[in-house]
Order: structure tokens, then sequence, then C-alpha cells
């Protein structure tokens, strides 16, 4: 039986995608707000002894993720056989250890709240800095889609001589993998950061590529504070307005529009958070990671 797809307000656009490569089937899932702030979840399907997938971009986690769990939770009360969470973008992971006294270690709990509602989970690049894998927080089957090989298509199709520059040491994993398997050099910056948004980021010496387009590649782009310091940087050493890649286009208000102030050549991002800037998709893989954990998981 084809699996049914339900998909919270905003990731239209994704979950018609992921239905149509699924070749699954589209429900509607109502969201009504009461005055008092409470939400009411409906699903608009007989889900019973289906497969059930709810997606949901986990941007702005904390409006969203109730609704998702009451979501799941009715799914399982109706029958549904298995109830999985293709979440193209998964929150709560940059909180990966205690930086000050009494902080609560988000990641963590955020890991075991989503572990206990649903039965797989499928995403693309979690923030896994301090962790290694999913798989040491979460309870539950994970399958992960990595964008390197879609962006490095990407740059390799439409950038001639790329010189992809990560703007700090935590995005050395990603530029690396992209630089591989779009043949070109890459280097990083450092990056000092004091604040949300006080970021100060300093670029090693690029002489030898100054004939090169520099392509900043980064996971996450929220203030956009570091983008920014970073497109300042290359500037500053004389190489070409640099092209800005993010993979998940969290953006804080204002931020996109003060990135675009910036002055690189073009802003883009995957389709993990729905954005004006998607330009790569990760609906395909994630399908794949999904068929996976549906084989793994249904009986
Ligand atoms: O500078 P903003 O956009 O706020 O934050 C994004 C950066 O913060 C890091 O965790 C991400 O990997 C990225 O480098």
């Amino acid at each position: 039986m084809r699996a049914i797809v339900f998909h919270l307000p905003g990731d239209e656009a994704f979950a018609e995608r992921l239905v149509r490569t699924l070749q699954a089937e589209r429900a509607g899932l109502e969201l009504h707000r009461f005055p008092d702030g409470e939400s009411l979840v409906r699903l608009d399907a007989d889900v019973t002894g289906r497969t059930v997938v709810l997606t949901c971009s986990l941007a702005r986690p904390d409006e969203k993720t109730l609704p998702l769990l009451f979501a799941a939770d009715a799914a399982r009360d109706l029958g549904a056989a298995k109830v999985l969470l293709a979440a193209p973008y998964l929150a709560y992971l940059r909180q990966d250890r205690r930086f000050h006294a009494g902080e609560a270690v988000t990641s963590r709990s955020y890991a075991a709240l989503l572990s206990t509602a649903f039965d797989a989970l499928a995403t693309a690049d979690p923030h896994l800095h301090r962790y290694h894998a999913l798989d040491e927080i979460y309870r539950i089957p994970t399958r992960v889609v990595h964008t390197a090989p879609l962006i490095a298509r990407w740059v390799a199709a439409q950038v001639e001589r790329p010189l992809l520059i990560g703007p700090d040491s935590e995005s050395e994993q990603w530029v690396a993998e992209v630089a591989a398997a779009a043949g070109a050099p890459w280097t990083v910056l450092q990056k000092i950061r004091r604040g949300d948004r006080d970021v100060e980021v300093s670029l090693p010496d690029v002489s030898a590529w100054q004939d090169r387009h520099p392509v900043l590649v980064d996971d996450i782009v929220s203030s956009a504070r570091t983008m920014i310091q970073a497109v300042a940087s290359v500037r500053r050493v004389g190489l070409p307005a640099p092209l800005c890649i993010g993979v998940h286009a969290l953006f804080a208000p204002g931020a996109y529009e003060e990135l675009l102030a910036s002055g690189p050549a073009r802003v883009l991002t995957c389709d993990t958070v729905p954005h004006a800037s998607n330009e790569i998709s990760v609906v395909e893989p994630l399908a794949r990671a999904l068929e996976e954990l549906m084989e793994g998981t249904t009986s």
C-alpha cells in the first residue's frame, strides 16, 4: 500500500514534490489555533494500517513541534502502521553541549522528544559538530541526505574555475566534500564568534587563486553574520564578489536582505527550508532515504 504524506503549513511545495517522487498519497492536515493559543490538529484521511510520513521543515521549531507531535500521536492513535518524520531541516542541533552552567542541552532533549513520537527520521545535513552521528542522541532509525554532491554538481555546471571557501573550521567537512566532488581547490576562514550577531572572520593567503571565482559554502545561514563577514573578507583580498551557498536558509528577519546588500554575486540555498533563495533540491535523495526507512521499518 502507498505511503500517505501529511505536511505542516508552509511545507506545501516540498510535500507536493515529495508525494510525486515517492508516488505516495497526499492528505490534508488541518491545524487550528484556538484563541488561547492551543492547537487543534486533524488528519483528513483514514490512516489505518498505513505508513504515514509527516513532512516538516523544522526552522522556527518552537511553534511547529507541538502540532507535529500531536499529529504523529493522532496518526498512531488512529491505527497507522508506522509514522515517519521527513524533516529536511532538523532543529536544535547547535546546542550540543552545556556551554554555560545550568543550560539545557537542547539537542539531546529535542532528540528524545522526537524519538518517542516517530518510528524513523530522514533529514538533510544535520548540524553535527560535536556529535558524529544522529544515533548518538536519536533512539530511532535515521537516514541523512548529504547535500555536498548536489551542491558540487550545481557548482561544476554553473561556475567556471571555482574556489570553494568555508566561513569557519566547522564548515570544513562540507567545503572539502563539495570541492572534491567539483574538482576544485578549497580553503576555510578563521572565525571568532563573540555573540549571536557579533562574528569576525579572516581569510588565509589566497594569492595563488586570484583567477578563481570564490564560492562560499556553509550549512546554516541564520543571522547571516558569518556569511556577511566572509563576503567582506573575500572582497578585502581582491577576489571577485563571491557566490554564497547555504544549505539551510534559516534567515532571521532582515538577514537575507542584509546579506544581499553586502555585495555577493548571488545567494542560493537548498530547499530544506522554504525560501526565495532555494535553488538546489534535496527531494529526490530524501525520498530515497524515506524508502529505505520504510523498507526497514514496515513489516
Ligand atoms: O552567522 P549565522 O548566520 O547566525 O549562523 C550560521 C553559522 O553558525 C554555525 O553554527 C553554522 O555552521 C554557520 O557557520
